[in-house]
């Protein structure tokens, strides 16, 4: 056949760019393809071959004679074919004018070709930023059929034909996202609705409520809904009064074992033959005092939640009968010979770190590991402060109604002072500060001499902006700029709020040029 015209190459592109354009299915670009190569090439079968991702290849197209083209959609296996076994020329035109008596055949569908009795192959690589994508291969029975003009003529084809497949994986990487973030957007919407609904539920009863809307407190929320319609155990940790047992409460009231009892046990709160008896329970004349049996926490527990308070304060000997309960769901009383099973669902809270009680030796590892399934960590109040307002306004509504004398409100500098404060005794102390400037402030407002002497005086803190990071420099003139507008532009009272001389003020004021 005659070297191509251009006008006919032309044309031939004109037709794969119009497939490209027109659709983002690659089958469409392969008809216009296969096209294209019959126009300007003679050939007698020819192929599409795409390279997976997973090392297989792919034929995406097969064209010409009728057996050829049964090989349209088969998958070669991955042996031999990875991208790393693909020769590197491979990358560039290849002509081969007889196969047979080519000694190296080294690519795969080369040998595949010769075994199917073609003679001349033509390849032009696929391939899109140096990313290999597959090749497009002519074949024909006649030996030397091709020349060096078919093959450029392939070669701008195959470039075509890389675009449009270069385009299908952005296309499906982006229909993958756009599935996954809609997933994503749908999981988010459940799991904020039945935290709403928990919420809503504890709410109306309002001991138990979970107030916050602050960062970390949404995160403690977002795992105490995803772990409650579990059975599984969970280990609360944080500070004291940060709300171990509001989100125990919580993860109740989200189970399945919702009906069942809530009951809890301090572990820090009892000698140790006392806990036992409290846990296990105890059958009459079991210990000297012991006129009656009595149930257990286990046994109330049944069907419900036991919610283990403090529970680094167990001693050893509780701990290895507790780990039996965990391992084996079976316990006995104590003086008891029946074997009880233990339906509970345990939640444990500790405030101390139980990591350093393991390697001080009075906390046991193995029971650790039963303990902390999955394990939750309460944020201490001070870092999440703008929670406070908030907190303030429902305990000073909440306290106000039991002793029949709500608050007129807070004033800006009690508010200033509660935000300030450190809260070493988290939401338990801010609750208690609340109830008694409600009863000192006698229906008026609150404001911070009401507050107690360690609180009122708790200094604001410089505010630092949060945001993307900012140089030392810009740090150091927003803190300069905040002390300014808080101290209402009194010089020594900014210095003071900063911690520096007045006169190191001055010179900042001018490095920044604030004056
Ligand atoms: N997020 C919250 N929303 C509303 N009230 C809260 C919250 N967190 C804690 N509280 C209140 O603070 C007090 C202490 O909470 P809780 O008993 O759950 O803390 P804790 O971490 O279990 O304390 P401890 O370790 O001392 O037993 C309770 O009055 C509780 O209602």
């Amino acid at each position: 056949m005659a070297v191509q015209a251009p006008s006919e190459l032309h044309a031939a592109l004109a037709a794969i760019a119009r497939a490209i354009a027109d659709s983002l299915e690659v089958r469409a670009v392969w008809d216009a393809v296969a096209d294209a190569c019959s126009a300007l090439v003679p050939f007698d079968a020819m192929g599409i071959v795409k390279l997976e991702s997973d090392g297989t290849v792919r034929a995406v197209a097969a064209a010409g004679e009728a057996d050829v083209k049964q090989l349209e959609g088969v998958v070669f296996p991955r042996a031999g074919y990875s991208p790393a076994f693909w020769p590197d020329e491979d990358r560039f035109l290849v002509v081969i004018d007889d196969a047979q008596t080519q000694l190296d055949l080294a690519y795969p569908m080369d040998r595949l070709a010769l075994e199917r009795g073609f003679r001349a192959i033509l390849r032009a690589p696929l391939q899109h930023r140096d990313r290999r994508l597959g090749s497009v291969l002519l074949v024909s029975r006649t030996p030397g059929r091709f020349t060096q003009a078919h093959g450029e003529a392939l070669l701008v084809i195959a470039e075509l034909a890389s675009l449009a497949l270069a385009h299908e994986g952005l296309a499906r990487t982006l229909a993958d996202e756009t599935r996954r973030s809609a997933a994503a957007r749908e999981r988010a919407s459940e799991l904020e609705r039945r935290i709403q609904v928990l919420a809503e539920e504890l709410d109306a009863r309002s001991a138990h409520r979970t107030l916050g809307r602050s960062r970390r407190w949404r995160e403690v929320l977002e795992l105490a809904t995803k772990v409650a319609p579990t059975d599984t155990t969970v280990l609360l940790s944080g500070e004291s009064g940060t709300g171990k047992e509001v989100i125990a409460r919580f993860i109740h009231r989200g189970s399945v074992r919702r009906k069942g009892p809530f009951v809890a046990l301090n572990c820090a709160a009892l000698p140790e033959q006392l806990l036992e008896s409290e846990l296990f329970g105890h059958d009459r004349g079991a210990f000297t005092g012991a006129q009656a049996a009595h149930p257990g926490k286990l046994e109330q527990a049944a069907g419900g939640v036991l919610f283990l308070d403090e529970v680094a304060e167990m001693s050893p000997t509780v701990q290895a009968k507790f780990l039996r309960v965990l391992q084996e769901r079976e316990y006995q009383r104590l003086g008891g010979t029946r074997t009880l099973r233990a339906d509970v669902r345990v939640l444990a809270a500790t405030h101390r770190d139980l990591q350093a009680a393991i390697a001080q030796g009075t906390f046991r590892e193995d029971l650790f590991y039963r303990l902390a399934v999955f394990d939750i960590a309460l944020p201490p109040l001070r870092d999440r402060r703008e929670d406070i307002p908030l907190l303030v306004e429902a305990f000073l509504h909440e306290v106000g109604q039991s002793i029949g004398r709500p608050a007129a409100g807070v004033s800006d500098d009690a508010i200033a002072a509660l935000t300030a404060h450190a809260w070493p005794g988290n939401v338990r102390e801010l609750r208690n500060a609340i109830e008694r400037a409600v009863i000192l402030s006698e229906g008026g407002m609150i404001t911070a001499d009401h507050l107690p002497i360690g609180i009122a005086a708790a200094k604001p803190m410089p505010i630092v902006r949060i945001g993307p990071p900012q140089s030392l420099g810009d740090a150091e003139r927003n803190m300069i700029e905040d002390a300014l507008a808080r101290a209402k532009h009194n010089k020594s009272e900014a210095a003071r709020l900063l911690g520096i001389t007045r006169a190191q003020l001055r010179s900042r004021i001018e490095k920044h040029g604030l004056a």
